[in-house]
């Protein structure tokens, strides 16, 4: 059984249609078989079965490590890592892609226990690394995560028994910083104890992992219930579970909170694992998963607060998944700050009702929400990708700082401290 929704263009194990065999768009199944019954398969050695290849009209068909794996002869000859056409002080490509014959096969092929080499037809020999093609295929790709994750209730994350990294250790050692970045990614939380509760010492700590992203919010902020901005936030009302920034482009990729005073009744923080709900979604309706990934919404800030004027719009869908595996990894969601439906027409626009409220009822559920309350000395940092967050309503004198931090700076971090990010 073929998948037969137009929108699904990639060859993957579909959790969404129902089917695990998609037609891949790109060779009509009667050619590949066809091509299949005249070409052989040839062995590294008659017996071993760890490696097998044949050569079809458009494609190299090989078998390493139990995947199978179909490459473009173009692609082929582009990822070639040789020093002509690789720079590997630079990582960068030095062969100019648009000077490949798009018509381009390989005058021989051959592949020997460790090694696949090809040479081309003017007389240039590509090398790669059998591993590094199961690595690097599609096929390998698409059964890999991006970022390996927990998703997480309330109870999940209290047994885990999370630990908060202390400040100094944070500050000082690579150990702290990349246990914190660990459990960071992992859940999508972390706190760090033991902060010196100023607005210029949160900075330090968000500038250990990060590049502070500046907003129409300022660098570092620093709030009150002084509605002096144009937003509840700035008020002592609850605020249901949201994503922030869902009004830009790209919405914020961290948000960093530190309470340096209150004095007064609740204000507990809630957090919810946006993915985890959503994952839930998937099991139980595929399709409203579906529409929630597909249907683009906008996002609005509209703000005229004494001397601040803002328009902001950002566009994209609640849900934002790598369309080669289906990992999520974003969510967008704001009640407050959706925009006008315009996007799509109006039965399209009650569908995507359905799907929302399945989403806000598994987002809503209680044993989804972590609650917790903000302490001066303990800063919180929040996956806004991934991580809802709310506030109880609150009495008294309440003073909040942070700053949000630019995505790709702490996942750099991660990576260079050797973690999967
Ligand atoms: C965090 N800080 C108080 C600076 C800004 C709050 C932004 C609130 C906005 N409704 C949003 O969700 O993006
Ligand atoms: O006051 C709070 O605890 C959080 C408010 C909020 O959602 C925000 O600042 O983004
Ligand atoms: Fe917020």
């Amino acid at each position: 059984m073929w998948c037969r929704r137009l929108a699904c263009l990639f060859k993957v194990p579909c959790r969404l249609h129902g089917s695990t065999r998609h037609r891949s768009p790109w060779l009509p199944r009667d050619r590949r078989s066809v091509l299949a019954a005249v070409a052989r398969w040839y062995h590294t050695a008659p017996e071993s079965l760890k490696c097998a290849w044949q050569l079809h009209g458009d494609h190299l068909e090989l078998r390493y490590a139990n995947t199978l794996m179909r490459f473009d002869f173009v692609w082929l000859r582009d990822h070639c890592r040789s020093a002509s056409c690789y720079n590997t002080k630079t990582n960068q490509r030095s062969l100019d892609t648009a000077s490949v014959d798009l018509g381009i096969k390989p005058k021989a092929v051959r592949v020997d226990e460790t090694t696949l080499f090809l040479t081309w037809p003017d007389g240039h020999v590509t090398r790669y690394g059998l591993e590094w093609l199961v690595k690097n295929s599609y096929e390998g790709q698409k059964q890999q995560v991006m970022h390996p994750r927990i998703l997480w209730n309330a109870e999940i994350y209290r047994q885990a028994q999370v630990p908060s990294v202390d400040c100094r250790s944070f500050l000082e050692t690579d150990e702290g910083l990349k246990e914190f970045l660990q459990n960071f990614l992992l859940y999508g939380i972390a706190f760090v104890e033991n902060v010196t509760p100023t607005k210029e010492d949160t900075e330090i700590l968000a500038e250990r992992i990060s590049l502070i992203r500046e907003t129409i919010y300022g660098r570092m902020w620093y709030f009150t219930s002084d509605f002096s901005r144009g937003d509840t936030a700035y008020t002592k009302l609850a605020l249901d579970r949201h994503t922030d920034t869902t009004y830009f482009q790209e919405p914020c990729g961290i948000q960093v909170f530190h309470c340096l005073k209150h004095e007064g009744t609740g204000g507990r923080t809630l957090l919810v694992d946006g993915f985890y709900a959503a994952e839930q979604v998937l099991r139980q309706a595929p399709d409203q998963f579906e529409l929630l990934s597909k249907v683009p919404l906008k996002h609005e800030y509209v703000e005229n607060v004494g001397d601040c004027h803002n328009h902001m719009i950002g566009v994209g869908p609640v849900l934002n998944v790598y369309p080669w595996n289906n990992e999520l990894y974003l969510i967008r969601y704001n009640n407050y700050d959706r925009a006008v439906i315009n996007t799509v027409p109006y039965d399209v626009v009650h569908r995507w009702y359905t799907a929302h409220r399945t989403l806000t009822a598994e987002l809503r559920r209680p044993e989804n929400e972590l609650w917790v309350k903000l302490k001066p000395g303990k800063a919180l940092f929040v996956d806004n990708w991934r991580v809802l967050h709310g506030r109880e309503a609150f009495t008294g004198y309440r003073q909040l700082c942070g700053c949000y931090l630019t995505r790709d700076d702490v996942l750099n971090t991660a990576r260079l401290l050797g973690l999967q990010a």
